[in-house]
């Protein structure tokens, strides 16, 4: 009982109260009036039907909202009080009778409006309670058909199920406008959902069974049918195509894989689905039961399969490019030029092969409803069907290893060309560019003519050579391939865009993702992200490369020209994401940086701010990277936030401009260093450990150098998808030894970060500043002229009078403000026992009296003593 009430409760939200404010029968009322705001059907009625009218907020809103002496009817099952300007009665909608009296009340008046808002009576099932709304809606609407005038509008509650389909098919085919909406006031838990059919045809003959439910729903279906198929073959077998079933709200969602095949609209399934299954689950789903045979269905197209929601761009593409190879093999996709394709879909169109053949004259670019139907077919065709697919996709298959093969060569022997790697495994024989000792030799290899190919962007193993056909072939192809990739690209964008739609976790991710993307971009050429930073981090700290140096020749320098001294990297030299992270305001007027520039590289440990000593023993151990893989993380995360702080800090400089400029003389500025030092800490963990390994020795700029020499320095990333650049910058890169007392930095930063006050604080703050500042202005100015008037007070006066001004200047006051009165405690009992001011008490006064003091003193002890029990 009580948790019914609880419920009742919670129903009761601000459509409820707001009802009852303005006097309305229910919140019902806010769903006509909300419909009615955005259609305006109500102010342009002259005539209303309101069908399930009972209570009658909705008559009320159309009598406030009709023009003045509208006719407007009500009908109800329950009685409906009486409401001016509006005529109702009892009786059930789907009966004659009602018709009959709808009829007496309208006489030759035709209804501009008809709204229907009728709810079968609750306690059923739910799909009982669908099934009988849809019942009413029909009812409803043949009572409209009936009389409604050309051009009128006919609004109603519709509970989504699998009919609501069907009743929407009904809809359009009655109405020219036909809109759903749900609107705001309109329970979100609620299936409900709203059919506004704008544009009456009113068609001058009717078939009764239209609007019988018995048939209708039944109708729809059939008519829905395609009919290119049903001339093929009048024996057809209805599939499931129409959504989910009904009652399933589960938010997991599964379809067959061959599904996936069929639709038009594999994103929009992608996106809505979490699994694809390979479920046989009749003997009639021959599709499946070939696509689950298909060696293109590999395990890792099954794995994909498993979970869709975890699907990155690599997987999305894997599973995109998998259903159009298999719409290649069971002929639904239309190739633009292949004759063999041309003929396969010439005989399924004449004979409709096999049954995801037969779709295919349905499949692509049909919109709206798709329903498709199951041929029945001849076995030994559709096996000969399958087994000429299958070797088509076989030697396509191999002719495709083929050309990965010598693109892999090809690559093989660029990567040659650059002293990356000898390779013996390049398939080139004793005449090939390798030398005797196996260097490589470029003559030789122009020799061989491998360079032109190269050159030309191709590379063949002898022996391989293809003919001018197939090369003709392979390059048509490519350039198929080609557009299925950008293809492939647009369509995991559009699904990326759906998710976002959806998910406002996703987008968020995605905005950040982009910022970064930026900053990656700019430390490109260099190593890889990691490291850039670390060596944009180290020239902060002060490593300067010593122009100079014996040690450093030009792909040195090339390595290092990130070590550039601060001043440049001022200057814009700095990648996108190190120039926004300097943009922060705790950089600014950092002193000693520059002088850093100038001095030796031993100098950085103590300028850094790094604690070298600090910790058990004189110089910090260095721990491995799994050790301190959290805090890596931590300060990654750091990073992030300080990109962020450092947008805010721009957003804060514009806010702050003005008073910038009233900064005056004396006035206190917001410290910037740490006791003297600058404030390094800025850095990451890596780059502090590097700096402070430099500053103890423990490491040589040679040895830092060689270090940066690693598998992540130079990446081939020409011809690779972006897709796999995503994933590489995301997971491939070095992970570095962080010292303790670099992470223990690290978080200290973090901590004085979090400690910092909120952007209002810090402005309130300043502006206290300044009004001192300002005040004391005014008062020196003042207190010049007390000095000058020497004439009317002695020297001590004045002297007097300036201490005083400065005193209530700082203290705050000198305005209009009053100071704070004194409250007087006074101690009950005693003469000041009893009611009234006590005597002799003046001003504000607080009655205390000892039991009171003696339970709050004693509150406290026990408060304390429980705080230090835990
Ligand atoms: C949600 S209420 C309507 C509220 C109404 N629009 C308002 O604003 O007050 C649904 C109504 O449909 C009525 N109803 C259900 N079946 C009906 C039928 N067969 N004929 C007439 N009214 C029916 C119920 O009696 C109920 O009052």
């Amino acid at each position: 009982m009580a948790i019914q009430k609880k419920h009742a409760k919670a129903r009761l939200d601000k459509y409820y109260y707001l009802a009852k404010e303005k006097g309305y029968r229910a919140r019902a009322a806010f769903k006509l009036i909300q419909l009615n705001k955005k259609y305006s059907f109500l102010q342009q009625s002259k005539c209303l039907i309101d069908l399930c009218a009972a209570p009658g907020s909705w008559l009320q809103v159309a009598a406030e909202t009709m023009p003045a002496k509208s006719l407007i009817v009500g009908v109800d099952l329950s009685p409906i009080k009486p409401i001016p300007k509006t005529i109702t009665f009892q009786d059930d909608i789907t009966t004659e009778r009602c018709r009959a009296t709808i009829r007496g009340h309208l006489k030759t008046w035709k209804a501009d409006t008809v709204i229907h808002d009728g709810a079968p009576n609750v306690g059923t099932a739910w799909v009982q309670d669908a099934f009988s709304q849809n019942e009413l809606v029909l009812a409803s609407l043949k009572l409209a058909t009936e009389f409604m005038a050309p051009n009128g509008t006919f609004v109603t509650k519709v509970f989504r199920s699998k009919d609501s389909a069907k009743l929407e098919w009904i809809f359009k085919q009655l109405f020219s406008r036909v809109e759903q909406t749900k609107p705001p006031s309109s329970r979100n838990v609620s299936a409900e959902t709203f059919y506004v059919c704008r544009g009456y045809k009113a068609p001058k003959h009717m078939d009764p069974r239209f609007l019988d439910s018995k048939y209708a729903f039944a109708e729809v279906e059939e008519a829905a049918v395609n009919m290119e198929a049903r001339v093929f073959n009048p024996e057809k077998k209805k599939r499931k195509r129409d959504g989910y079933d009904e009652g399933d709200w589960t938010q997991f969602n599964e379809a067959a894989a061959s599904e996936f095949v069929q639709t038009p609209d594999p994103i929009q399934m992608l996106g809505k689905l979490n699994k694809l299954h390979f479920r046989q689950e009749g003997a009639g789903d021959i599709a499946l039961a070939a696509l689950d045979r298909l060696p293109e269905t590999t395990e890792e197209v099954r794995l994909c399969c498993q979970d869709l929601k975890v699907l990155g761009r690599k997987e999305f593409k894997l599973l995109l490019r998998w259903r159009l190879k298999a719409r290649d093999i069971f002929g639904l996709r239309q190739k633009k030029t292949t004759d063999t394709n041309a003929t396969s879909a010439s005989t399924t169109a004449k004979g409709g092969k096999s049954d995801i053949a037969a779709e295919a004259g349905v499949a692509e670019g049909a919109v709206g409803e798709e329903v498709a139907v199951v041929e029945s077919m001849d076995d030994e065709m559709r096996m000969q069907e399958e087994i000429r697919a299958m070797q088509d996709s076989q030697s396509k298959l191999k002719r495709k290893e083929r050309r990965r093969e010598n693109e892999k060569k090809q690559k093989e022997i660029t990567r040659m060309q650059m002293n990356m790697t000898v390779s013996s495994e390049i398939g080139l024989d004793a005449g090939g560019p390798m030398g005797d000792e196996g260097t490589f030799r470029m003559k030789d290899v122009d020799k061989a003519g491998i360079g032109r190919q190269i050159s030309q962007g191709r590379m063949y193993v002898e022996g391989e050579k293809p003919k001018d056909e197939e090369q003709s072939e392979e390059e048509e192809e490519d350039e198929e391939l080609d557009g299925l990739e950008r293809e492939l690209d647009a369509m995991y964008n559009k699904y990326q865009e759906g998710k976002e739609d959806r998910n406002a976790k996703a987008r968020a991710k995605r905005i950040r993702r982009e910022a970064n993307g930026e900053d990656e971009e700019a430390f490109e050429g260099f190593d890889e992200e990691d490291e850039g930073a670390e060596t944009d981090a180290s020239s902060d700290a002060g490593i300067v490369e010593e122009s100079g140096d014996e040690d450093t020749d030009g792909e040195e320098a090339e390595l290092l020209n990130k070590l550039v001294p601060r001043e440049d990297l001022k200057k814009g030299q700095l990648s996108g994401r190190a120039s926004s992270f300097f943009q922060q305001d705790i950089f600014q007027d950092i002193g000693g940086m520059e002088d850093d520039a100038e001095d030796e590289e031993v100098d950085l440990g103590r300028d850094s701010g790094v604690d070298v000593g600090s910790g058990s023993s004189a110089s910090p151990t260095l721990k491995t990277a799994s050790d301190d893989r959290e805090v890596g993380e931590e300060s990654a995360e750091d990073e992030t936030e300080y990109a962020q702080d450092a947008e805010d800090s721009d957003i804060e400089e514009v806010a702050g401009a003005e008073e910038e400029e009233d900064w005056e003389e004396g006035a206190e500025k917001p410290a910037m260093e740490n006791e003297g030092r600058p404030n390094i800490d800025i850095i990451t963990a890596e780059a502090m450990t590097l700096a402070h390994a430099l500053a103890t020795g423990k490491t040589t700029r040679a040895q830092m150098e060689d270090d940066n020499f690693t598998k992540y320095s130079h990446r081939d990333v020409d011809g690779l998808p972006e897709w796999f650049l995503d994933d590489e910058g995301q997971h491939s890169r070095p992970v570095r030894p962080i010292s303790a007392a670099a992470a223990a930095a690290i978080k200290e930063k973090s901590r004085a970060l979090n400690a910092r006050p909120i952007k209002k604080v810090r402005e309130a703050k300043a502006r206290k500043v300044l009004r001192t500042a300002r005040r004391l202005e005014k008062l020196k100015k003042k207190s010049e002229g007390l000095a000058e008037g020497g004439d009317e007070m002695t020297e001590r006066d004045g002297a007097n009078k300036i201490a005083a001004l400065m005193a209530k200047a700082k203290k705050g006051g000198g305005g209009k403000k009053k100071g704070r009165m004194e409250v007087k405690v006074v101690r009950a009992g005693g003469q000041n026992k009893g009611a009234g001011r006590p005597r002799g008490v003046k001003g504000k006064y607080k009655m205390v009296d000892s039991r009171l003091k003696k339970d709050v003193r004693g509150e406290k002890r026990a408060a304390k003593k429980a705080k230090g029990r835990r």
